[in-house]
This record gives structure tokens, sequence and C-alpha cells, in this order.
């Protein structure tokens, strides 16, 4: 049946959205809270930092850079691991009106001049050992015109210690004044960058109001509890760290981060400080149902472990839930261009339902859409998830085609995600529309497939694709890691989803035996990769 399904609403705000700037958001929250109260954690060094350092050691900056002349709509860029200092200039850009535009630090120099080249930003924010990589773009790039390096008291090359910098502020220390924009809808707080899953990556604009808009949803106690001590590994370039850490230290408490995974650091952080919450990706989450060591570990403060970036298996939900003793794990969706995750699972885990990435947040809406007609679908009916709400982007920066490509005609952000919700408003995500393999007139998941070969006791992990046919367009190919040992055959594998699956499912393309499957680190398949791959046989 092809309805005319409905709009489904989040949850009914509990307050409206505050029509000032997000900077003045931090500075208020900031400003109330107790002062020496530790807020960011480093997990492998024990050092840490409270609220009033963060927020004078924030203004200090804000005011240096007004007094040489930076200010609204200034690109400023961050790139550094995960570290204690990286909220300064991140703040500072803000409460300036200026545009913060966090950076992953493992950038390739191609991915870098590709995003350099979108942002221009004029500044750069840099630890020390990525200094000689921006000096470098510093030298072919005109518009960058300052590096300050934030990790150290020394200057390093031509990197200005951020020390040094605020210092050579000329004005002295001012009585800095929070910008506030004329329209929090329209002034960009962030440009972000999207993971690069399927191409370059995106640069999304993010606004204040936006910002003001994940404040709230994190206030809302339905959606996540406060007084928590929460973990966070994933990288604060990333939405996904950025809003656990930032919005997190506002709203929840001091989180405890990590800048790289390492097993025995990160359960003795959860041990040495009584973490309650873990901010995870898949691969994290398997990780601790497989670890032998856990039971060498007191874990018994965590309480809740949240889950998001890439979808997690049903077994390993249950694996993880048993485990820890936990009443739930909640998945969360969303997307860079959604400022954060826009839909979660139930925080108290009455109605779990495995696989399911939970109900709409408040201040969002989410329909199904059939791409080909447009008409919205009602429950149970597979479609394109599109979201509209106060935390979906402005647009792409400097990119307008992208932006109106991204949107309906009715200004629905195509997530270009496949999904469905139950009758009771449960969404489940089932694949990305650019992933489904054209076999004939039908569509085949891929993620339909791996989910059956992974319950194949022979095979430890496996990637599918559509390689071209001339007779029926596509044809879906598997990718196996099988056990060592294994005997293991293609055949064997091609009747295994024989057995199991309808006949347009089948692996007519083939199936090959490789060591592992190529992935971003939170656990997405990289399908671009196996594309190369393939064409490489
Ligand atoms: N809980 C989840 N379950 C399944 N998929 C998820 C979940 N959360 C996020 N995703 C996937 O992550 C995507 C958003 O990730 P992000 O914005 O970081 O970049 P990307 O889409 O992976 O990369 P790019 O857009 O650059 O190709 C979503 O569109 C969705 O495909
Ligand atoms: O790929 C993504 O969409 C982003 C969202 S979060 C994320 C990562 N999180 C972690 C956590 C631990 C780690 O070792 C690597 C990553 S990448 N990557
Ligand atoms: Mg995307």
């Amino acid at each position: 049946m092809l309805g005319n399904g409905p709009v489904i609403y989040g949850l009914d705000p509990l307050e409206p959205l505050p029509n000032i700037s997000f900077g003045e958001i931090i500075y208020q929250t900031l400003k109330d809270k107790p002062k020496n109260q530790p807020i960011l954690i480093n997990g492998h060094s024990g050092k840490k930092i409270t609220y009033s350092e963060l927020l004078e050691k924030s203004c200090l900056l804000a005011d240096a850079l007004i007094s040489y002349g930076y200010g609204p709509n200034t690109v400023m860029a961050i790139s550094s691991k995960n570290s204690l200092e990286y909220y300064y200039p991140l703040i500072a850009a803000i409460f300036i009106g200026a545009v913060a535009a966090p950076l992953n630090n493992d950038y390739t120099n191609i991915e870098l001049n590709h995003v350099l080249n979108i942002f221009k930003p004029r500044v750069i924010f840099c630890s020390k050992d990525l200094v000689q990589k921006f000096m470098k773009q510093k030298s072919e790039k005109e518009f960058i015109e300052k590096i300050i390096v934030i990790d150290t008291e020394e200057s390093v090359f031509e990197g200005e210690s951020l020390k040094h910098f605020i210092a050579g502020n000329v004005n002295g220390s001012m009585k800095l004044t929070v910008y506030r924009p004329v329209d929090i809808k329209a002034h960009p707080a962030f440009l972000m960058c999207s993971s690069g899953t399927t191409g370059l990556p995106k640069a999304v604009m993010l606004t204040h109001q936006n910002l003001n808009t994940l404040f709230m949803q994190f206030k809302d106690s339905r959606i996540l509890g406060h007084d928590v001590i929460s973990l966070c590994l994933p990288p604060f370039f990333h939405v996904y760290g950025l809003g656990s850490t930032l919005i997190g230290m506002l709203v929840s408490g001091p989180i405890v981060f990590l800048h790289h995974f390492e097993g025995n650091s990160f359960l003795k952080s959860i041990e040495e400080y009584k973490v309650n919450r873990l901010f995870l990706v898949p691969p994290l989450v398997v990780y601790l149902t497989k670890c032998p060591f856990l039971k060498n570990f007191d874990l018994s403060s965590i309480t809740e472990v949240i889950c998001g970036a890439a979808p997690l298996k049903e077994s390993t939900e249950r694996d993880i839930k048993e485990k820890l003793n936990l009443k739930v794990v909640r998945q969360v969706y969303g997307l860079t261009e959604t400022s954060y995750a826009v839909m979660y699972s139930d925080k108290d885990g009455k109605k779990w339902k495995p696989g399911s990435s939970g109900r709409v947040g408040p201040y969002i809406q989410f329909a199904v859409r059939n791409p080909d007609t447009g008409k919205f679908l009602g429950p149970n009916e597979s479609g394109e998830i599109c979201i509209k709400g106060d935390m979906v982007m402005k647009g792409y920066y400097d990119n307008l085609e992208a932006t109106e490509n991204a949107f309906t005609d009715n200004g629905w952000l195509r997530t270009g995600d496949i999904g469905y919700y139950d009758e009771e408003e449960y969404f489940y995500i089932t694949d990305r529309i650019k992933e489904l393999i054209k076999y004939k007139g039908f569509q085949v998941a891929p993620a339909e497939l791996e989910a059956l070969l992974l319950t194949h006791e022979d095979i430890i992990d496996t990637g599918v694709i559509g390689v071209p046919d001339e007779r029926a367009g596509e044809l879906p190919f598997a990718f196996v890691v099988k056990k060592q040992n294994s005997l293991l055959c293609a055949k064997e594998v091609q009747s295994f989803v024989e057995n199991n699956l309808s006949h347009q499912k089948w692996l007519r393309g083939g199936v090959i035996f490789v060591d592992s499957i190529p992935k971003t680190a939170s656990g997405k398949i990289l399908r671009k990769e196996l594309r190369i791959l393939f064409q490489k046989l």
C-alpha cells in the first residue's frame, strides 16, 4: 500500500527555545557552575580542567582575538586530537561571533586541502604535532594569517603559543561582551565536516539556533539524565564527539575523554572515575562484549551505554546489556547535517526494542518518504528518512547546489538513509539509498545480506556490494572474512544465502575471501573501497 503517511513529531518540547546566542548560553551556564569542579578529564594522563578555567581562558582568548581584529564571521579552524585545550579556541570563537571549524586531525593533505579551500580559515588553532602540516598549507594559501599552538607554552616554528597570543593582547584584559547575532537562525556557529563515508567530506553549516536546540535536548530530562559522569571516545571534531562533550559539560556533568582507543585506559578510566555514561560506537561495544579482562575492573558505576554513528547489531545489543547488567543500551541516530543525534532509544529501557534507534527527539520532525513519488509513508513501509526541525543545518557551506539537492521542495532534509517506523513510532534504519543494489527491478539492501551472513558460524565479518552486470543491472557480491582454519568455500556461502533469502538477494555476483573489511573507525563499512577492491580483481 502506498499511503499518504503522517509527519512524526518528536516529544512535545518542555520549554521554548531561548532567543539568545549559543555563546550567551555557554557563558551563563559556565558562570553559574561550582568554580573548582573538574569539567574535563584526560583519561590517559589524569590531567583535568575546571569550569572556571574553561570560562576564564576562553574569555581571555576571545578578548585577544577581538584585539587582533577578528570578529563576527571570521572562520577559525581547530585541529587536534581530543585534548584539554580543545574547547578554549572553540568557545572563544563562539563568544565573538566567529565561526569555529573543527578539522579531523588525521586528514591527509588531499582532504585537508579540500576542506581548507572551502572554509578559508584566517586563523588555525592546532596541536604542536600538526604545526608543520599547517605551515605547509599556510605557505600555499593566502587566506591563512595565523597558526596558534594550543598544547604548549612555547612557540613551535611559526606557530605562536596560545599563552603568548593571549599575552600579546594590546588592549589588556577587556570585559568581554558575548556576541549576539541579529538572527540566531542564520548566523553560523560551526562548520562541521561529515565523515566522508560516501565521498569527500561535506562542509555542514550549523547555526546558533541549531546548537541552542541541541542544548535544550540535553536539558530535557526525558532524553538524558543529569549529574552523571560520562566517558567520551568519539573525536571532538565530529558532531558526535563535539555534542557529547561540549553540551555534556554544560548540562550533564564532568566528561572523561580519551584521544585514542586503548583497552586498559578505557576500562581503568571507567573504574577510577566511576563513570556512569559511555558514549560509544559499535566497534567499541563489540570490544566490551568480547573483552576477557572485564572482570578485572569494577564497572558497576555504568548505568547507560549510548551508541551512535553506525548500525549496532541486535545480538551485540543483547550481549552488552547482559554483560554489564544494564536496563538499556541506547542507540542514537543522527547526521552531521542534524547537529547531533535527533533520535534516541528510551532512557528507562521500559520499552526496549532491539535494533531500533528509538523515537524522535523534541523540536524535531521525521517522515519516511518514497524517494520516487515523494509520498510520505505509513508505519512499516520503507522509504527515505527525512528530517525537519531546529537542529537541521542551514545548508552546506558555500555550496548552494549541494544544499538544494539535500532538501525536498518542502524543506525536508533528505538523509539518504532508508528506514521505517513501527506502530509506536520507533524507527529502524536499514541502509543507505546509494548503497542499495539494483538487481533487475528489485532493490536489495546489502545490510540485510550482511546481517544474515554474520549469523553463519564460520563468518567473522563481511561487506556486500552490487557489481555491474549487463543483463541484471547489478548483482550482489560478498567480501567475507572467515574464521581461521575454516574450510568454508564460496559455493557454501552462496548456498547459505539461497537457503535463507528470496532469490533476488542471492549472491549471483560471487563471493571472495579477504582478511578484513575496510571500515571507518566508527564501524561504517567503506563500500567505496570495496568497489575499488572489486575492480582490481
Ligand atoms: N544509529 C545509527 N544506525 C545506523 N546508521 C547510523 C546511525 N547513526 C548514524 N548513522 C549513519 O551515519 C550517517 C551520518 O554520519 P556522518 O554525518 O558522520 O557522515 P556520513 O554520512 O557517514 O559521511 P558522508 O555524508 O560524508 O558520506 C547517517 O546518515 C547514517 O547513515
Ligand atoms: O565515522 C563517524 O561517523 C564518526 C562518528 S564517531 C566516530 C568515531 N568514534 C570513535 C571512537 C573511538 C575511536 O577509537 C575511533 C572513533 S571514530 N566517527
Ligand atoms: Mg552523510
